[in-house]
């Protein structure tokens, strides 16, 4: 659907050249919603802007549908430009329009006919839950409304593609919350593939099924959110997964065992898939004679697999608490808590 074959953007200024994107090789399937995260500098607007053209690539391609979008003739650009939607961090609205007009603007330009716009202007709007808004003025409207209307804009013209750039970065966790799950309904009832770019690792947590890490121009990462979010590789990635997902020993366990370390057994276990329904914990405390004290950890989902990780403490016999262990591990992550390795 979307294919950055090698693509690479310098930005010349000043006598100086500037590799903004560096080599990128991603492909994004349609109807996925794909995800690049990185901090600020890392490249993440030029990509998604070199996907309608708004920059050019220095070397490599960006293909749409197999087409490369560098090769088109004006009149065929500005007709793929019409399947890309995008919205944007602060909305880009006409703020002297109503929201009726700001949605109806790209049918306007597109010179598409009066009645025709209308009923796609109210079915879009019924769609984003703004019917009831359609004469009131960007002003008037709160910013996850305003986005709304970008959104409710963007889909006017029954695109194939949406880009979000930093679509939830300026909301607030409860407004960011009701956008992300518009756009999944944006993706499941109109099967439009979706490509976002954020710094923000919940918004990926939340509504991707694909995320690429982005440093320096480069993708040093990318898979499925369960992949990534479960065995992060890259430093960067870990540290990005780090803000949502608890995953570090808290200090006040680390000096226990600085303390006492070879009087106590304290492991990390690791649960993934169906292992963490299961009442695991009970069943070792019933069924050998130690103790499992839960020190620190999180469950939570990740595309609605469970998933998470707990820093337990066994208590017992050094006998009994191998045969818990060896028990453990049959059926989950086990991996043994030191005051140095965490
Ligand atoms: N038109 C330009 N000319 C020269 N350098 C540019 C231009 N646009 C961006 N850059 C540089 O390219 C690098 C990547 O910028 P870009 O905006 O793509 O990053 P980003 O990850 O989106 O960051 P942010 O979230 O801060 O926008 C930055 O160092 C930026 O200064």
């Amino acid at each position: 659907m979307i294919h950055f074959d090698h693509v690479t953007k310098v930005y010349e200024s000043n006598g100086t050249s500037f590799k903004a994107v560096n080599d990128v090789e991603l492909k994004v399937e349609k109807g996925e919603i794909f995800g690049v995260i990185g901090f600020s500098g890392a490249g993440k607007s030029t990509l998604i802007r070199l996907v309608n053209l708004l920059e050019r690539p220095t070397s490599g391609s960006v293909l749409l549908n197999d087409r490369d979008m560098a090769s088109l003739k004006k009149s065929e650009l500005r007709e793929q430009r019409r399947k890309i939607g995008m919205i944007f961090q602060h909305f880009n609205l006409l703020e002297s329009k109503n929201v009726y007009h700001n949605v109806a603007f790209p049918l306007s330009l597109a010179g598409v006919p009066k009645k025709e716009i209308d009923s796609r202007v109210t079915e879009i709007l019924e769609f984003v839950g703004l019917s009831d808004k359609s004469t009131q003025y960007p002003d008037q409207l709160s910013g996850g409304q305003k986005q709304r209307v970008g959104i409710a804009r963007a889909l006017a013209t029954s695109p194939e593609i949406l880009l979000c750039d930093e679509a939830t970065s300026a909301l607030d966790p409860e407004t960011t919350k009701s956008i992300l799950d518009l756009l999944k309904r944006v993706r499941d009832e109109y099967n439009i593939t979706i490509l976002m770019i954020t710094h923000e690792m919940n918004v990926i947590r939340e509504v991707c099924d694909q995320v690429a890490v982005m440093e320096q121009g480069q993708l040093i990462e990318q898979g499925t959110i369960f992949d990534v979010f479960s065995n992060p590789k890259h430093q960067t990635t870990k540290n990005f997964v780090r803000t949502v997902m608890q995953d570090e020993i808290p200090e006040s366990i680390l000096r226990l065992l600085s303390d006492q370390e070879r009087s106590r057994h304290i492991y990390r276990i690791t649960f993934v898939n169906e292992t963490t329904g299961e009442p695991i914990l009970s069943r070792v405390s019933k069924g050998f004679d130690v103790e499992v004290n839960v020190l620190h950890g999180q469950i939570t989902e990740l595309q609605g697999v469970p998933f998470g990780n707990l820093i337990v403490e066994l208590q017992g016999e050094q006998s009994e608490i191998l045969k818990a262990i060896h028990y453990l591990q049959t059926s989950v992550q086990l991996k043994e808590v030191t005051a140095h390795a965490g």
